[in-house]
């Protein structure tokens, strides 16, 4: 790798699941990810994975158990941070749903913010970048998530169709203009005028940016976040139906939002990716 270095490594169903971290142009600090490289020899796809808000580059790759599924597959999985960190940015460790651990996949536009919160272009160019010109990779890639990181994988997915072949998401956010979390974190990163907001909003964007690819996306009944009204998935759904954008929608009685929600249905997601990236 020419400038990531890489900080720790375990083998891993064959594979291996190695702990990055790089000097970030866009983000202007130090940004981490993970990788799981399966043991596939050649140029195999990637499928980059979101988390939500609080999580690491590492709360993926232990709790998911999506390894397996990705070594069966010949996909590498790549994890990115969820927000930049330690840079001295006021307010920055304040609260866990903004700043720290909360950068919801958004270019922030507003003071003090947008030196280092540049989440959208890290994760939309530099990343895949760096991942080209350090791995052995096929050009194709999808990209799912959870909850913020559901939220992410809509908008860099339906954003960028060129770049992502597949999309699908766990819990997102569906619809961050019309939820508590969504109306905080956007004001704060990109000010009052919500016309700004469109381009970071899945339900808003499908209206304008359907296509062929279809999204999946596996939602948990018994999820406090989307009795409180913070996920929305039946906006997005809607959404969908008025433009002819293919969705399945999975609702899930008795789960929550947790992890091991994830792990229940993650086999299914990456069988997903895989066979719209012509890995099965
Ligand atoms: N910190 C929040 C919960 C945040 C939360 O549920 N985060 C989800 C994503 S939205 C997550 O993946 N947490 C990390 C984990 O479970 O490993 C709380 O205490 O209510």
């Amino acid at each position: 790798m020419s400038d990531a270095i890489c900080t720790r490594e375990y083998a891993c169903f064959g594979g291996t699941v190695g702990y990055y971290e790089h000097p970030s142009q866009t983000c202007q600090t130090t940004m981490r990810f993970s990788v799981y490289r399966p043991s596939r020899r050649g140029p195999v796809p990637v499928l980059y994975f979101l988390s939500g808000l609080t999580c690491t580059e590492e709360n993926f790759m232990v709790k998911a158990g999506a390894q397996r599924y990705a070594a069966e597959y010949g996909l590498m999985l790549v994890v990115p941070d969820t927000s930049p960190r330690e840079t001295n940015t006021p307010g920055e460790s304040d609260a866990w749903d903004l700043g720290t651990g909360a950068g919801f996949y958004v270019n922030a536009t507003q003071a003090p913010w947008q030196k280092h919160y540049q989440m959208y272009s890290y994760v939309v160019n530099e990343l895949p970048a760096l991942i080209a010109q350090s791995f052995s990779i096929q050009s194709s890639a999808g990209i799912c998530g959870h909850s913020m990181g559901g939220h992410g994988a809509l908008v860099c997915g339906l954003r960028n169709r060129d770049r992502y072949r597949s999309i699908s998401a766990l819990a997102p956010i569906a619809a961050p203009m019309q939820c508590p979390w969504g109306k905080k974190a956007l004001t704060q990163y990109l000010g009052s005028d919500q016309t700004t907001w469109h381009d970071y909003d899945a339900s808003q964007l499908v209206l304008t940016h359907s296509d062929e690819r279809p999204i999946l996306i596996d939602q948990g009944a018994e999820d406090e976040f989307l009795t409180q009204g913070q996920l929305l998935p039946e906006v997005f759904k809607k959404a969908c139906q008025q433009t002819g954008q293919p969705l399945t929608l999975r609702m899930h009685p008795g789960y929550d939002h947790s992890y091991y929600f994830i792990a229940t249905v993650i086999g299914d997601h990456i069988r997903h990716h895989a066979k719209a990236l012509g890995a099965v």
